[in-house]
C-alpha cells in the first residue's frame, strides 16, 4: 500500500543512465524515481543491470552517461568527498551478505557508522543496542557475525544501514543467502522499520515474493526500464 506522506516530487531521480563495464553494457539508458518514503522494487533477470543501477544510485559507481539528482544535487557530478558525506549521512546500503566486520560484535558493527560521525563511544553503543532491539536480536550484541544465523546477521546489517537516520536505504539481494522464513523475518523488520522512519528503500531482488513487499515495482531487461507495476495494485488483485 503506499504511504500517502509520499510528496510527489521525487527524492532520487536517474535519467538515461547508461553504464559500461569494460565492453560489457550493463546500463543502457535506464530510468527510474524514488519519492520520500517509497518502497521500490527493482527486479528482472541475472544480469540485466540491477546492481548496477543501484550502485550508480547510491553513488558508489558514476554513470558513463545520464543523470543521477538526489535532492536537487546532481550525484553523477559531485566530488568524491560530497559524495561519500551523503553515502554516510543520507542513504544506508545492505548487501546480500551482509558484510559485517568478522572481527566486531554485534553491537560495534552497528555502533560503526555512528563512532564514524563522531558520537561518543558509550552513546553510539547504546543506540545500536536499541537498533538491535527494534530488529529482534536483543541478547546477541556481543556475538560475531560468524556466531549468528545468516537472518540474525542481515537484521544486524539492517541495523547498521538505518542507525544513523538515512533518508533512503540501498538494499541489493538482502534476502539472496536467506531460506524463506528468514527471509521474511528481514523483509518485515525492514519494512516495518522503513515506515515507521519513513525512509524510503530501493530494494534490488530478482523474487517476486521480496518484491510484493514493495509499494511500486520496476523491471529492468538489458540495462533498461521495460515495465512498471504497481505491485499494491497487482497485489490487491
Ligand atoms: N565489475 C564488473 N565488471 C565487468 N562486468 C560487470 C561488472 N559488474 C557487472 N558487470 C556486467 O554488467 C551486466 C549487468 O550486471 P549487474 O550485476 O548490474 O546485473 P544484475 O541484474 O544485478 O545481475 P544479478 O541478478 O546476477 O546480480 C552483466 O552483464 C554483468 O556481467
Amino acid at each position: 500500500m503506499s504511504n500517502d506522506n509520499q510528496s510527489t516530487v521525487p527524492l532520487l531521480a536517474a535519467r538515461g543512465l547508461v553504464k559500461d563495464h569494460g565492453r560489457s553494457r550493463a546500463l543502457r539508458g535506464a530510468s527510474v524515481e524514488l519519492r520520500a518514503g517509497e518502497i521500490l522494487a527493482v527486479t528482472g533477470s541475472s544480469g540485466s543491470g540491477k546492481s548496477t543501477l543501484l550502485h550508480c544510485l547510491a553513488g558508489i559507481v558514476r554513470p558513463d552517461e545520464g543523470s543521477v539528482v538526489y535532492a536537487g544535487e546532481r550525484l553523477d557530478q559531485l566530488s568524491e568527498d560530497r559524495l561519500s558525506e551523503l553515502r554516510r549521512t543520507e542513504f544506508g546500503v545492505v548487501f546480500q551478505f551482509g558484510q559485517l566486520i568478522p572481527e566486531l560484535s554485534a553491537v560495534d558493527n552497528v555502533a560503526l557508522p555512528l563512532l564514524l560521525a563522531g558520537t561518543p563511544r558509550e552513546r553510539a553503543r547504546a543506540r545500536a543496542g536499541e537498533w538491535l532491539e527494534r530488529f529482534g536480536v536483543r541478547g546477541q550484541e556481543e556475538q560475531r557475525p560468524g556466531e549468528m544465523s545468516g537472518g540474525q546477521a542481515q537484521r544486524v546489517s539492517l541495523a547498521r544501514a538505518l542507525v544513523t537516520g538515512p533518508k533512503v536505504v540501498f538494499a541489493d539481494e538482502p534476502t539472496g543467502a536467506l531460506d524463506s522464513l528468514a527471509s521474511e523475518q528481514v523483509m518485515a523488520a525492514l519494512i516495518h522499520t522503513a515506515r515507521e522512519s519513513g525512509t524510503a528503500v530501493l530494494l534490488v531482488t530478482h523474487d517476486a515474493q521480496v518484491a510484493a513487499y514493495a509499494d511500486r515495482e520496476v523491471t529492468l531487461k538489458d540495462g533498461a526500464v521495460v515495465s512498471e507495476a504497481d505491485a499494491a495494485l497487482e497485489a490487491s488483485l
